[in-house]
């Protein structure tokens, strides 16, 4: 049998038993299971008493620094109250029993806690955790801790990695920062003041991830070799990103509306704001706050740059008035045209995103706030353009301007609302598209016969050409850990879109090739906000083979149809089959009924993507999705999680991967392994 078929059985057939029968064969494999396991505890008995004698001298030593870390445990437990039950309790073996305890190799001294998810509740005590002075990793995200964060963690002086995203936070981040840390994420929480100059002095920080608060002032200049991973989007955070900073992308920093700066918008195009006052913070770049800008201009030069505007002007009407004239019966120049559908040759002449801009407006293409305005409508009609595909609500194109402007253009058929409604609604599209898991609007066009949305160009394609794209032509298949960490993003960025409005933001069409990635394999949410916009017919046809069964009886779409088509989207990265056969949208396969059935009637390894089978060690996070995968496809709505219990689901497999699969960098024994609270 293999390890998968086991771990289908121990999850599936326990939870099932009464209904399968198959209860006989669990427990045979319990019993020869627990015999193997009293040989070992026999052995580990024995070295254990050979193991006192050798370090006697240090004995006394040893218990009471364990002692110690036990009270400081308990401390926390009593004084933090959590939904979920944890097994802290003085009479058990901390280092082999505790939920959420690692030790280190002789069992000594606690190494790591893991506490993800478990309803902690309330403020966290100081003199508690922070007692724990051979603490190295510390992870509670994605609790519902409050207040400030004890100033005694953060300077545990061995501590190595802190997760505290995802819960409520505030006040702000002590300055005394442990030198050994390499892995800092207090993201989604809402702390404040500025982001702690001492970070700098962190020369083994590899990530720091403190998106989702509301730090303010100015980003510390952080020359850090290490550091690879930076996120300070969606803060407060203000004046120049500096010089060592600007080699991490937009989405490190966007969300700071009065933060400048490559990569971000150059310094000058912002309205002024504070400059940092923190001294070791970078000076503004641009020059924004330079001296001779308040200086008044003498009246020859003022004269002399009339003069030159005028001209200026003059040469641009003649120029435009020139590609107008050559360009009146010509639309985008296609260089490629290459349908998805099939993938045949197209003429897309008659299918010019140009062919509607009217005259009077070919120069109102509106951007977004923040986006940089390096190109306008003509340079788009002029770009050489590739058909992407032709979706449910049109032809997507992608334009390439220079070589470091592409983006990709997608003219909009169908719409059915007005130009007051369809602003408003690219209004929420600008909003929306801040969050770094969704695929970023950056203009549009409006005019009566044509419409054009003009999105950021996301290099790495979509998860669906990911992951069925050239399979038989020997490509490097997409492997576990990218799929773990796609769907994650995807998640996240669907979480935020119903978080966002309400009950009323709903995507609509969630499905692999709305799932886009960019050079880092981060999955980002594309096509948000269409439908709105869009006529019945339209809406009919978008997501076949992704749609709820109730959304095909009424064609009315929920935040839970939003959750059914993720949970097809998980089986599809899964077994690696597609719900839509490359014959187009009327052969269409009912992913989360082929999987049932394989799994209720074969109960074998057979329904997983056999790429994904050459992975060791995987097949608890494999089983751990599908269970994910299935809570999301049930039948009725209600029964369906919620986009955020989702997020957090797919983030414990991504905690128990760490925790069961030892990475290179951690040396430290993993002897001891955590288990999950229940
Ligand atoms: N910003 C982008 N960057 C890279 N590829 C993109 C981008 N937007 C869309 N694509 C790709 O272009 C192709 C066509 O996209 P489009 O959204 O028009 O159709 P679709 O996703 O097949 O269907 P639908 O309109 O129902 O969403 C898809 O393969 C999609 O993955």
């Amino acid at each position: 049998m293999s390890s998968i078929d086991a771990s289908f059985k121990s999850l599936f057939l326990l939870q099932d038993r009464t209904r399968t029968g198959k209860a006989a064969g669990i427990k045979f494999n319990y019993f020869v299971l627990s015999a193997t396991f009293y040989k070992m505890k026999l052995l580990f008995f024995v070295a254990a008493v050979a193991n006192l004698f050798l370090l006697l001298p240090n004995f006394q030593q040893i218990i009471a620094d364990l002692d110690s870390d036990r009270r400081a445990l308990l401390d926390f437990a009593d004084a933090v109250p959590h939904i979920r039950k944890l097994n802290w309790n003085a009479n058990v073996p901390i280092c082999s029993s505790w939920v959420g305890i690692i030790c280190n190799k002789d069992g000594t001294r606690v190494r790591e806690i893991h506490l993800p998810g478990i309803g902690l509740n309330g403020l966290f005590p100081a003199k508690t955790i922070g007692k724990l002075d051979g603490l190295r990793v510390l992870s509670l995200r994605s609790n519902h801790l409050t207040g400030s964060l004890p100033s005694d963690i953060l300077s545990i002086p061995s501590l190595q990695s802190i997760n505290l995203q995802h819960n409520n936070f505030s006040g702000d981040v002590p300055p005394t920062l442990s030198p050994q840390l390499s892995v800092v994420d207090l993201s989604f929480n809402s702390f404040t003041g500025s982001v702690p100059s001492t970070v700098k002095n962190l020369k083994r920080l590899s990530t720091l991830n403190l998106q989702f608060n509301s730090f303010s002032g100015g980003v510390p200049n952080l020359d850090l070799p290490r550091l690879k991973s930076l996120n300070l989007s969606h803060n407060l955070l203000n004046g120049s990103i500096p010089f060592s900073l600007q080699k991490f992308p937009i989405s490190s920093f966007i969300g700071n509306s009065h933060l400048c700066g490559p990569p971000l918008t150059s310094c000058s195009t912002l309205s002024p704001s504070p400059s940092p006052s923190i001294d070791n913070f970078s000076p503004t770049i641009s020059g924004r706050h330079n001296a001779s800008h308040s200086k008044k201009l003498n009246s020859g030069a003022i004269i002399a740059i009339a003069i030159g505007g005028c001209s200026i002007l003059l040469l641009l009407i003649l120029v435009i008035s020139f590609f107008c004239r050559k360009k009146k019966d010509r639309g985008i120049s296609v260089t490629k045209a290459k349908a998805s559908s099939g993938g045949k040759n197209e003429n897309l002449k008659s299918e010019d995103f140009g062919s509607g801009v009217q005259g009077a407006e070919k120069n109102k293409l509106i951007f977004f706030e923040g986006c940089s305005h390096s190109f306008d409508l003509e340079d788009l009609l002029r770009a050489s353009a590739e058909v992407l595909g032709k979706g449910s609500y049109g032809t997507a194109y992608k334009a390439v301007l220079d070589e470091a402007t592409v983006v990709v253009v997608k003219r909009l058929r169908e719409v059915e609302v007005g130009k007051k409604e369809f602003e408003q609604q690219m209004e929420i599209l600008d909003r929306i598209g801040r969050h770094p898991n969704i695929v970023p609007v950056r203009a549009y066009y409006y005019s009566k016969d044509e419409k054009l949305l003009v999105w950021e160009y996301m290099p790495a394609g979509s998860l669906s050409a990911a992951l069925h794209g050239n399979r038989d032509t020997g490509r490097t298949p997409l492997d576990w850990d990218s799929r773990l960490k796609i769907s994650l993003g995807a998640a996240n960025g669907i979480a935020y879109i119903h978080s966002e409005g309400g009950a009323k933001f709903i995507h609509g069409n969630i499905k692999s090739s709305n799932i886009l990635l960019n050079q880092d394999l981060d999955g980002r949410v594309s096509d948000f906000g269409l439908s709105p916009l869009m006529n019945s017919y339209a809406v009919k046809y978008r997501g076949t083979g992704y749609r709820a069964p109730e959304v095909i009886e009424t064609q009315k779409i929920t935040q839970k149809s939003d959750v059914y088509s993720f949970g097809v989207v998980l089986l599809e990265m899964l077994t690696g089959k597609s719900p839509i056969q490359s014959s187009g949208y009327n052969d269409v396969v009912d992913l989360p009924r082929w999987v049932r059935s394989v799994v209720r009637e074969e109960w074998t390894a057979e329904v997983f993507d056999v790429e994904l089978t050459k992975y060791p060690n995987i097949e608890e996070e494999l089983v751990q999705m599908l269970q994910i995968a299935f809570a999301c496809v049930a039948e009725l709505p209600d029964m369906r999680p919620n986009m955020d219990d989702v997020v957090r689901m797919i983030e414990d497999i991504q905690q128990s991967k760490l925790e069961n699969r030892p990475s290179s960098e951690d040396n430290m024994s993993k002897e001891s392994k955590v288990q999950t609270p229940e």
